[in-house]
């Protein structure tokens, strides 16, 4: 059975989604509300890490607390409106380390064509959080967690800012052990299998591309 997606409602999130909808956003801001949307999911995304307990000398006395376990994380973005998400993971976990997975959509086809794949060494040890902003078809993301698998990775998220119904569905059958988390949860695709409402194309908002 699949794990339920977490989709998140936190206002906070809400809000600054509300603004990356807006066709009026520039670039700038967009890249900044990209970050920033990231870094809040991330801080639920990593709610279940493993954590040891340690003893600390404080002040006042010695604490029984504890701190993290030292599992070790590794951030996957879909090249290449994930690169957009790097920055705002790497300030809630500086230490994780980047993979790159390269896919874009067939604009006739839409589905995914791989182009681009380099994953840390130690993958295989590691548990893996693969970011884009856009879970449309979901074909992208079923390739990419395939691609990640075949490269011996066993535990795996998926974030994605916003996801549409249809994508959200297939992925969870392609991969019912993937934990996924959106920041909302979309009406439908278009006819061109875009998001609706969505944000339009995430990449070229990221990166001024249209
Ligand atoms: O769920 P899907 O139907 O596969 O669509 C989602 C994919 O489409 C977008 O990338 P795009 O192909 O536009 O590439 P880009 O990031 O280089 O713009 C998006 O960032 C996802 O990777
Ligand atoms: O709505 C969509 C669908 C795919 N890719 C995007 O960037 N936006
Ligand atoms: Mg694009």
């Amino acid at each position: 059975m699949s794990a339920t997606p977490f989709i998140m409602d936190h206002p906070l999130i809400q809000h600054k989604i509300a603004l990356l909808r807006d066709k009026n956003t520039g670039s700038k801001e967009f890249r900044e509300l990209i970050a920033e949307v990231t870094m809040l999911m991330c801080y639920e995304a990593t709610r279940d890490l493993p954590m040891k307990e340690v003893e600390i000398e404080t002040p006042i006395t010695i604490a029984k607390t504890k701190v993290l376990a030292g599992r070790k994380l590794a951030f996957v973005p879909i090249l290449r409106a994930g690169i957009g998400m790097v920055d705002g993971a790497l300030e809630l976990v500086p230490a994780a380390k980047v993979g790159h997975i390269g896919l874009y959509r067939d604009p006739v086809t839409h589905k995914p064509v791989e182009y681009y794949c380099k994953l840390p060494a130690d993958i295989g040890e590691r548990e893996v959080i693969v970011i884009d902003p856009m879970l449309a078809t979901g074909g992208s993301a079923i390739d990419a967690i395939k691609m990640i698998k075949r490269r011996g990775a066993k535990n795996i998220k998926f974030m994605c800012i916003i996801a549409a119904p249809e994508g959200l569905n297939a992925l969870t059958e392609a991969h019912p052990d993937v934990q996924v988390y959106c920041g909302a949860l979309d009406d439908h695709l278009n006819e061109n299998k875009y998001i609706v409402p969505g944000l339009g194309d995430a990449g070229d908002r990221i990166f001024g591309t249209k």
